[in-house]
């Protein structure tokens, strides 16, 4: 058996790259950027009136009292006007380009109008609610680096600059499959020793959180038949997720059969709890990874989180998040294994803190929705009564 920092690491040495695809706008959300995108001209385009006003000279204001006889309106999405008479003004609306011969906006409630006249009532300055052009970015700077994650203010730049095709990096076909005799469909009635499946629904679903619109099987334990359909997953798919059937026992196939079928152990049975019996393994001549997870659903679930997640990262080329909980309970973990705790979190003075919350073990698929994420002890870690900063593993979202 391995240690969870080497099985950790040898995940992480076997990560994959996709390529890249190309999609539309809106389908890029969430996706990871694969092509530099440049400013494909200054921003702002112009010289543009921040405020709704008059547009005037400031080399002409003499006194306050004086007044601005209006020449027209300029409009957003207008052509530039040219001020004649550089002693009157041009009425402007936000947006719109600042006329020639005019630098400086007052807004409407700092004029008195009176007959197309426009007296300023408040001091200004020379070049007052003008947003400059290129004073954001210039042309052919850099406005998003390959690499970056794609979110709804990304999206707002990329149509901005006129992307309605984005290069983003290509996710793995991904296999969800479930193992084992005992299980149904969900909208089955379960016979005493039967179950519903929910370890492979949890899965897809969370791939989806990812944008991996992943298809789902399920496997019955039969060698013969199981080795079939995992050599056509294998050839068919990037990467196998596999729950259930890789512990000890009569039934759990799967180490054998992948064996069988010439994929390349890279490590089975991990000094970590939950999940301990998790397989990990490569098929090089198919080009497939595979994660046999063990089938107790918090097993599965914290796999996926610590295991899968930063390897599907690393394969895309991001960083995984690392976030610290302030463990407020006192725990002893008396074994050699890295053990993850559902706990719970809220804010308290600013500070994140967690507390632990009572499961009965990996069985139990409550403590899940219960839990807001897993703290990491280390093998033989102590923490006494004042608390500590652990390591968390976050598997909800804050805003839920
Ligand atoms: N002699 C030993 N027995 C067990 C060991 C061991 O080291 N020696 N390890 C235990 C641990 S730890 C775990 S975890 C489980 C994992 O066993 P398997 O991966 O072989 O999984 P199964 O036996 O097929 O299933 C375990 C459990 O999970 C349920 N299950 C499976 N798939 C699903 C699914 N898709 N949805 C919901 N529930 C699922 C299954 O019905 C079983 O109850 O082994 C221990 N035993
Ligand atoms: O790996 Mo098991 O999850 O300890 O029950």
């Amino acid at each position: 058996m391995i240690s969870f920092k080497s099985a950790f690491d040898k995940v992480l040495e076997n990560t994959g790259d996709y390529g890249t695809e190309s999609v539309n706008l809106l389908e890029s959300n969430g996706r990871i950027l694969a092509e530099q995108i440049l400013a494909d001209r200054d921003f702002p385009p112009f010289d543009r009136a921040t405020k709704d006003g008059i547009a005037i000279k400031f080399k002409v204001v003499q006194t306050k009292k004086q007044s601005f006889k209006s020449e027209g309106i300029a409009q957003a999405g207008s052509t530039q006007l040219e001020l004649k008479d550089h002693s009157a003004c041009i009425e402007i609306m936000t947006g719109a380009m600042v006329p020639i011969n005019t630098d400086t906006v007052v807004m409407y409630e700092n004029t008195v109008q009176e007959n197309g006249n426009f007296t300023i009532t408040e001091s200004i300055k020379r070049g007052q609610n003008i947003h400059y052009r290129a004073s954001d970015i210039s042309e052919k700077s850099e406005l998003l680096q390959i690499g970056t994650k794609i979110g709804a203010a990304e999206i707002g730049v990329l149509a901005t600059v006129g992307k309605s095709q984005v290069k983003v990096k290509k996710l793995p076909k991904i296999a969800v499959v479930a193992t084992g005799n005992e299980l149904v469909e969900v909208n089955e009635i379960p016979l005493p020793y039967q179950i519903r499946k929910s370890n492979t629904y949890s899965l897809v679903a969370l791939l989806r959180d990812k944008n991996i619109h992943a298809d789902s099987f399920h496997l019955v334990d039969d060698k013969l038949i199981l080795k079939q359909r995992l050599k056509k997953l294998l050839a068919d798919y990037d990467v196998l997720l596999l729950s259930g059937g890789v512990s000890k026992g009569k039934y759990d196939f799967l180490p054998a059969a992948f064996d069988e079928l010439g994929v390349k152990k890279i490590f089975h049975k991990v000094l970590q709890r939950p999940g301990k019996p998790f397989w990990f393994g490569k098929d090089e001549a198919r080009k497939a990874i595979v994660f046999s997870f063990p089938g107790n659903p918090v097993s599965t679930f914290v796999n996926y989180h610590v295991h899968f997640i930063p390897w599907l990262n690393k394969s895309l080329g991001i960083e995984s998040s690392q976030f610290t909980v302030f463990l407020e309970n006192p725990i002893a973990n008396n074994t050699g294994l890295t053990v993850f705790m559902g706990v719970n979190t809220r804010i308290k003075e600013g500070i994140l803190c967690a507390n632990m919350l009572r499961t009965s073990g990996s069985g139990d698929i409550l403590s899940l929705s219960r839990s807001d994420g897993f703290v990491k002890l280390e093998p033989n870690q102590v923490i006494n009564g004042d608390g500590a900063e652990l390591p968390f593993i976050r598997t909800k979202n804050f805003d839920v």
